[in-house]
């Protein structure tokens, strides 16, 4: 009788067939590059990195299946066939009626926010997110967290750190009152807490909650099915059912979603809202012809549109979103036998360093993170992002800066890229930076752009 396997490897369900080259550089190239971008990563030019884990948005390899749907792109300006395969597969999977597309995930959040939000007034979020809060803060409102605390220890192994604390959520709901809460805004997983999901019974409690009080609840569906794929594998109840049933039941809860189609649907441009309000679609139905484009296009082609639409039927297939996860798993794994500190549990698009535990002689003024993935891409060339007091940025009211809790490097994988060789290649020389992290003296800013600086500050290091 064979012997019963209990646990099996995973690995890639595609093989690769066409490959791009990457170019090899040394650390003196490097070093001249760093210093020339002001330290910043987001400032490097592509093809001076070796393995880009910069971000997972737009990053993605495309199946064939995408690949062939771009020559079925219906460029026609108005009612392209495209769009409305795109329109059924949203209703489809994520179960919402009505749907705006749009070029890309912010360009949703701007409409959104002009159109619920009135100066004066408060939206609770699972912690924030830099373009949503962005807009919600353009339109005149404040965001307030309402994220459970445990989501702001980087080591704290809650499996649900993207909840809500009810408590936080009524209490401000009572100080403020229902009027001034246009919305609820959910994320999940939160990307900025480490890639945490948040559970249904949470997800069912806030719903219960926004519906006592009268208040509307959104999602930020970007990376929905991640969060899914959470569910099934950390909630009792939900281990028998499938991501794409999961995604169905978290969005039977939400008024509406918006969506960066980069992200889940592994596009490399793409976006789009999507709700159950009809008053709300015709408003942003109206208003995407204002910033985007006529209401079946919203600043895509055709054959966007039909990558996203392929995209939606691959991202909840369950060997692709478990290969998706397992990846990032692997890597955080292997980064914990150098123990290295990293955010825990693993995020499902990325893997978080914990720079305040890195660089403990750093004062988060020397902006530890940002020094962090400069000093990883000066090593190997592999490319990161600070998340943390950059990121963060200041408050529109005092001018101030805002010191958030967590001070991180975030190591994101786009989807069917990079192989586990990359991988390993990667953890030997964030061990490599650990053993030297002593000699990091840390960066001074020296310019700041007034929004979003963390794309564009430049930085110099501290002699
Ligand atoms: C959670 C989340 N929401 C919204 C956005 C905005 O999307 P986009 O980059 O497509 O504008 C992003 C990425 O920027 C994101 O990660
Ligand atoms: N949404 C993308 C791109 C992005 C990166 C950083 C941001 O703060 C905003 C947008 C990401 O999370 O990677």
């Amino acid at each position: 009788m064979s012997k019963k396997i209990i646990k099996r490897s995973w690995a890639e369900p595609y093989k690769i067939k066409m490959v791009e080259p990457i170019k090899m550089t040394t650390r003196e190239y490097r070093e001249k590059c760093a210093k020339e971008a002001g330290y910043n990563t987001f400032l490097l030019k592509s093809e001076d990195v070796y393995i880009d884990l910069l971000t997972d948005s737009g990053t993605n390899a495309m199946s064939d299946y995408q690949w062939a749907g771009l020559m079925m792109g219906d460029e026609a300006y108005a009612g392209s066939r495209n769009f409305y395969y795109l329109w059924d597969n949203v209703k489809k999977y994520y179960g919402m009626p009505y749907f705006v597309p749009t070029h890309q995930g912010r360009a949703a959040e701007h409409i959104i926010s002009k159109i619920m939000i009135k100066p004066g007034d408060f939206i609770p979020g699972n912690m924030y997110f830099t373009t949503t809060r962005v807009h919600q803060e353009l339109a005149g409102g404040t965001f307030v967290d309402v994220i459970i605390d445990e989501a702001h220890e980087a080591q704290n192994e809650h499996p649900f750190k993207g909840n809500i604390d009810l408590q936080k959520l009524e209490d401000l709901i009572k100080k403020v009152g229902a009027k001034k809460i246009p919305y609820v805004s959910m994320a999940g997983p939160v990307n900025m807490a480490g890639g945490q999901p948040f559970s249904m019974q949470n997800l069912k409690e806030v719903y219960a909650l926004t519906k006592k009080y009268g208040v509307k609840l959104w999602f930020d569906a970007t990376r929905a099915t991640e969060n899914a794929y959470f569910i099934q594998q950390r909630e009792k109840g939900y281990e028998n059912k499938t991501v794409a049933q999961i995604l169905k039941e978290m969005c039977s809860y939400f008024d509406g979603i918006w969506v960066s189609a980069k992200k889940d649907l592994m596009v490399n441009i793409g976006g789009f809202l999507a709700t159950r309000n009809k008053k709300v679609y015709e408003e942003a139905r109206n208003m995407v012809v204002i910033y985007e484009g006529l209401h079946s296009y919203g600043g895509l082609a055709g054959r966007d549109m039909e990558a996203m639409a392929r995209g939606i039927e691959e991202m909840v297939r369950p060997e692709n979103i478990s290969s998706r996860v397992r990846q990032v798993e692997y890597c955080g794994k292997e980064l914990e036998k150098f123990n290295i500190p990293l955010v825990k549990p693993y995020g499902g698009h990325a893997i978080f360093l914990d720079a305040k535990k890195f660089l403990p002689h750093l004062k988060q003024d020397l902006f530890p993170a940002q020094s962090l993935a400069a000093e990883i891409y000066i090593d190997s060339g592999v490319r990161g992002m600070e998340r943390g007091l950059v990121s963060s940025g200041r408050d529109p009211k005092t001018g101030e800066q805002r010191y958030p809790k967590l001070e991180l490097v975030r190591l994101t994988f786009p989807r069917r890229v990079y192989t586990q060789s990359h991988i390993d290649v990667m953890v030997e020389s964030i061990a490599e930076v650990y053993d030297k992290r002593k000699s990091i003296k840390g960066l001074k800013m020296v310019y700041e752009p007034k929004y979003l600086r963390f794309f564009q500050a430049r930085f110099e290091k501290i002699k």
